[in-house]
Parts: C-alpha cells; sequence; structure tokens
C-alpha cells in the first residue's frame, strides 16, 4: 500500500540546508496499522507530507495506494485520507455540513455524500452534535470529525498525523476504539505519528522509528522490545556481594548493561529480607536479558549454589522508550525536550 525508496527532504533554511528526511524506506501491507515514531523534529510530519503529495521530495520516489506520487499525485489524492496535525475543518459550519461540503469537493453525488456523512456520524459517534457548529465542539469530538472528514471518500490508506495529541486520557482511549473499528469494518490501512510509546506498543502492529530523518527500527513492538532492549532484571545481594554476584550474571548468554549499585538501608524498605539478615544496606546487580522470567529463577540458583544470598529480585519488562534508549543512547522524551528547547 506504501513502497518508498530513498525518500529524501531538505529544506534551505537561512542558506543553511536541513536534512529533514534522509534517504528513508517504507514499506506497508494493504490492512496494517503502523507507527511512525520519533522525537520533536526527526521527520515524522515531512516524510507524512510526501507520502500525501503536499510537499515534493528531494529526492526518492514513492507509489501509495497504487500511485506514483510525483507523477501521479491526483490518483494518490483520491486513494488516501489525511488528518494532519492542524484543524481539518473550518470553525463557521454545521459539523454534518462540513461533511458534505468534503464529500461534495470530493466529487461525490448529494445523496452519496448524505449516505456517506450520516454513516461516519454514527460511527465516530458524533450524531448527537450533527448540527453544531464545529467551533463548539470538545478536543475529542473535534479530533473525530478531521477524522470523519478524511474519511468521506473512502479512501484505502488513511494517514493520520498525531491524532490524539492534546487529549485527555478518556478521549485518546475513546479516539482509539474509534480507529480500531473503522479499520475492522473498511479493511482501511493506517499509517500514523504519534509521540505517545505506549500507544504506538499496544495499538500497532507494527512500528518504525525515526531519528534524524533516518528510520533505525522498523518491526512488530514485541520483536523491538526483546531483540533490543531486553527485560531489565535488578537482584538485590547482600552487602559487598555485588561484584560477586555481577561474575555469575554476566554467564548468562544474553546478558548485557551489568551494573552493580548500593542500596541506602531504609531503601531496601520492606523487602523480602528477614531480620537477621544483611542489615546494613543491600548491593544490587542490574542487567538486560533476554526473557527474563525465565532466566531469573535460573541466576536465584547460581547465587545460592555460590553462597550468595538474594535479598530480593524485580523484573521490569521493556517499553518502546527503552529500545529507543538502546538504539540512540537517549531517551525519546528527553530527546523531545532536548529537540523542542533547541
Ligand atoms: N518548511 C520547513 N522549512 C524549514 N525546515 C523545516 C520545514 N519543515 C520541517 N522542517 C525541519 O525539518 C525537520 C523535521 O521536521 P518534522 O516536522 O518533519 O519533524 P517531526 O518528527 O514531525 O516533529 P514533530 O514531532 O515536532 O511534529 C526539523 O528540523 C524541522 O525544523
Amino acid at each position: 500500500m506504501i513502497h518508498a525508496r530513498g525518500l529524501t527532504r531538505h529544506f534551505r533554511v537561512k542558506g543553511e540546508t536541513v536534512e529533514a528526511v534522509r534517504g528513508i524506506d517504507i514499506d506497508v501491507a494493504e490492512g496494517e496499522l503502523v507507527a511512525f515514531l520519533g522525537p520533536n523534529g526527526a521527520g515524522k510530519s515531512t516524510s507524512l507530507r510526501m507520502l500525501t503529495t503536499l510537499l515534493p521530495p528531494t529526492a526518492g520516489t514513492a507509489t501509495v495506494a497504487g500511485c506514483d506520487i510525483r507523477t501521479d499525485p491526483l490518483g494518490a489524492r483520491r486513494r488516501i485520507g489525511y488528518i494532519g496535525q492542524g484543524r481539518g475543518a473550518g470553525d463557521a459550519f454545521r459539523v454534518r455540513d462540513e461533511l458534505l461540503f468534503q464529500g461534495r469537493f470530493h466529487g461525490m453525488s448529494r445523496a452519496d455524500a448524505r449516505r456517506r456523512a450520516d454513516e461516519l456520524l454514527a460511527g465516530l459517534e458524533l450524531d448527537g452534535v450533527a448540527k453544531r457548529v464545529a467551533s463548539t465542539l470538545s478536543g475529542g469530538q473535534r479530533r473525530r470529525l478531521d477524522i470523519a472528514l478524511g474519511l468521506m471518500h473512502r479512501p484505502e490508506l488513511l494517514f493520520l498525523d498525531e491524532p490524539s495529541t492534546g487529549l485527555d486520557p478518556h478521549s485518546r482511549a475513546n479516539l482509539w476504539q474509534h480507529i480500531l473499528r473503522l479499520r475492522e469494518e473498511y479493511g482501511t490501512t493506517i499509517f500514523l505519528t504519534t509521540h505517545y510509546l505506549d500507544e504506538a506498543d499496544t495499538m500497532a502492529e507494527r512500528v518504525m522509528i525515526i531519528d534524524h530523518g533516518r528510520v533505525i527500527a522498523d518491526d512488530t513492538p514485541e520483536r523491538l522490545k526483546a531483540d533490543l532492549a531486553g527485560d531489565l532484571i535488578t537482584v538485590t545481594v547482600g552487602k559487598g556481594e555485588a561484584a560477586r554476584a555481577a561474575e555469575i550474571a554476566a554467564r548468562i548468554p544474553t546478558a548485557h548493561e551489568i551494573t552493580t549499585g548500593r542500596q541506602a538501608p531504609d531503601a531496601a524498605g520492606p523487602s523480602t529480607a528477614p531480620q537477621d539478615g544483611p542489615d546494613e544496606g543491600a548491593d544490587t546487580v542490574t542487567f538486560r536479558v533476554k526473557n527474563g522470567p525465565a532466566v531469573l529463577p535460573e541466576l536465584v540458583r547460581a547465587l545460592d549454589a555460590a553462597g550468595l544470598w538474594t535479598v530480593a529480585t524485580e523484573v521490569r519488562r521493556p517499553t518502546l522508550d527503552d529500545v529507543f534508549l538502546a538504539l540512540t543512547g537517549r531517551s525519546l522524551r528527553e530527546s523531545d525536550q532536548t529537540q523542542e528547547g533547541a
């Protein structure tokens, strides 16, 4: 549904060249839901704007829904929907009229536009506000109206640029229900950008991570987390025993990023440590590993066999931020702040 090769876009700003997108390849199959993730300024919107024919590429090729974005931009526009970050709807018109205008704009007959508008109003739970002026809608309703506008002409492929940004958690969850249902009902292929890692993790079948204009990862969230980040295990051992425990942890074939630390006496808190155990604080060993829950019992047995006492253990499953950190050495949230501040 999307095939891009070497897609590139440069901008000239005050005599300098900004390499917003540096030769990316994208392949999205029919019916897929792909999240495009990256910090501020990574090149997400620029890529989307090229794929939706709003911005000509500096170099590279792409077809969307079977149409070449350079040689057949009109064909592409007919087959795709694009919901940008700005408002799709005006403020002055009633919700249903906005949809009818959009339908007519796409060359639909009056009757067809009415049918489609009513179907989308019902599907996106906007029928209750159909006669309201768009400017009076809540943030979530407004976003759903934008989506309805993008879907009026029944596109096979829908691009959404940060659909849930600015919405409260309830409206976000509600919006996602609608996106997933539309996809189920119409089989629409969806390519979206988001800042919300949890959203990409739970909703998307595939995640593409872009950083400084390059795609640095492209896989299912599960595989990215397992292959690139791994589970984070923290084992608390007796005082002074961290170095030996770290040596034992290092024997686990997939163990990496092994670090040792000291836990303050009261930080051990209500741990599993019995009263007569080491009482002047404890040491910790932290490392990443594949399949932590399976590895942990083995490790505890090995520590026990070496005469080391395990005070507490913790396994934390990785997040997509851990994946970004493993790939770039930066946290996605920190990158956002740095690049926003830049
Ligand atoms: N019209 C433009 N003129 C000059 N530079 C631009 C233009 N559009 C984007 N850029 C620059 O290109 C880079 C990528 O921007 P882009 O908006 O694609 O990033 P993004 O990943 O979508 O960021 P965000 O998450 O903040 O929307 C940034 O450095 C940005 O400043």
